[in-house]
């Protein structure tokens, strides 16, 4: 798809991808693709299974780099800073924009630790600081109450709804500028699931937010923008309300009526 005017959002956007190709070895997985993501708005990944998506996703925190044969050409600019160049440290994008992903998955250590471990590793040392933000990262994660009696109790303790929490406040603790969602609630039930929603909405205030879903009606209660994506490609790209009323695209129009995929 071609380059979005950025007037066409209703916040400045906080990163724009431009002109980004993708490739695991010799396969093209993600090609020309151009998008916009809104300063503190939520914006859906949507399409078929193997387009692309989680493809996409990674790419904002540079997670391909842990491979050898992948390949980006292209950008991804972050307030105006290609984070996927060379010189750009991968450690400190994923610090700057952190992941959520699709099966909760707590470090086998106490509720206190899973979260105090995202500043440990920035060589926070102060006892003081770090109580403060895991107090701060648990209450933006809505977990604060469930869990401030029992916090050096193990993460593998809570229920999958609360270890989600709990991945989302270790996502909160470094001050993230973008959280990524790789499907987060495929694993919960529906009240697990309606609480992250929520949660996402409130987040949404401070940190800009990219989510990959499946789920048609989770995209259209939880999104402000939504990306459409089929074979590798960006489809089309909207306002939420727009795309799931009056898609442009007759592949878009299918997918959202649940035609194919
Ligand atoms: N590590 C890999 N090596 C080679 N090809 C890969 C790799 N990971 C994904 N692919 C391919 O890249 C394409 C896009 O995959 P991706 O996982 O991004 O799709 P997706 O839209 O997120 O799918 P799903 O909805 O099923 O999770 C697919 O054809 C997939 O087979």
């Amino acid at each position: 798809m071609a380059y979005i005017a950025q007037e066409f959002l209703d916040t400045p956007p906080k990163a724009e991808v431009r002109n980004l190709d993708f490739y695991y070895g010799s396969f093209h997985a993600l090609k020309k693709v151009n998008m916009l993501v809104a300063d503190k708005r939520v914006t859906a990944l949507i399409g078929p299974s193997g387009c692309g998506k989680t493809t996409l996703l990674r790419c904002f925190n540079r997670m391909h780099d842990l491979y050898p044969g992948n390949r980006y050409e292209g950008q991804i600019a972050v307030d105006e800073i290609n984070i996927l160049g060379r010189q750009v440290d991968p450690i400190e994008v994923r610090m700057r924009i952190s992941m959520v992903f699709q099966k909760p998955n707590p470090f086998p250590k106490s509720i206190y630790e899973n979260v105090a471990y995202g500043l440990r590793v920035r060589g926070e040392m102060r006892r003081n600081i770090i109580d403060e933000k895991v107090e701060k990262s648990l209450r933006g994660a809505a977990l604060w109450e469930e869990v401030k009696d029992r916090l050096n109790t193990s993460a593998y303790d809570l229920s999958g709804g609360q270890q989600q929490r709990l991945c989302i406040a270790r996502a909160l603790v470094s001050d993230p500028e973008i959280i990524l969602f790789d499907e987060p609630t495929s694993a919960l039930d529906p009240i697990a699931t309606n609480s992250i929603e929520k949660l996402i909405g409130i987040i949404k205030e401070q940190v800009s937010i990219l989510i990959v879903t499946h789920s048609m009606q989770q995209a259209a209660r939880i999104s402000d923008y939504t990306a459409f994506m089929y074979l590798g490609e960006l489809v089309e790209f909207g306002r939420t309300q727009d795309m799931f009323s009056q898609p442009e695209n007759q592949q878009t129009k299918d997918y959202i009526s649940g035609r194919f995929g």
